[in-house]
């Protein structure tokens, strides 16, 4: 996890920098719509590895997927951690619907 956060951090620090200087720096200043649009294909990308069991391939694509999401929310300013606090949330949520569940 700790590899996202740094990303993360890489990430926000290409705000600032010269488009011609980066490819995050550069997709970044295309805009919300452009970074969430470019998610959208890696994702795509992903699911094709994934149909057709193209593990090497979806590890790959996989890793993209991650990046250009980590992009998308920086350029839309949502925090990852924001998103590990709701993944967190739901765990306590599936905790207590398993206890409930049991009793
Ligand atoms: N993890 C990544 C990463 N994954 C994918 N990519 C880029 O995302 C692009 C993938 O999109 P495509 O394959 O569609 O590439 P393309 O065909 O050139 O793009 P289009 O013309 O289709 O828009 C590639 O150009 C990759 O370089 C990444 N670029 C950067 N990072 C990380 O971001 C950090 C900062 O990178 P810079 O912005 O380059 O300094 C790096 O240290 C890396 O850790």
């Amino acid at each position: 996890m700790d590899i996202l956060k740094t990303l993360e951090a890489t990430i926000e620090a290409r705000k600032s920098a010269d488009p011609d200087s980066s490819w995050t720096a550069k997709l970044l200043s295309k805009g919300p719509e452009k970074c969430a649009e470019k998610f959208g294909e890696e994702a795509i990308e992903a699911i094709i590895a994934a149909a057709k069991n193209d593990r090497e391939n979806l590890t790959y694509e996989a890793a993209d997927v991650l990046y250009h999401l980590l992009v998308m929310l920086a350029a839309r300013d949502v925090a990852l951690d924001d998103v590990l606090t709701e993944l967190a949330r739901r765990q306590g949520l599936s905790g207590i619907a398993e206890k409930e569940a049991r009793s």
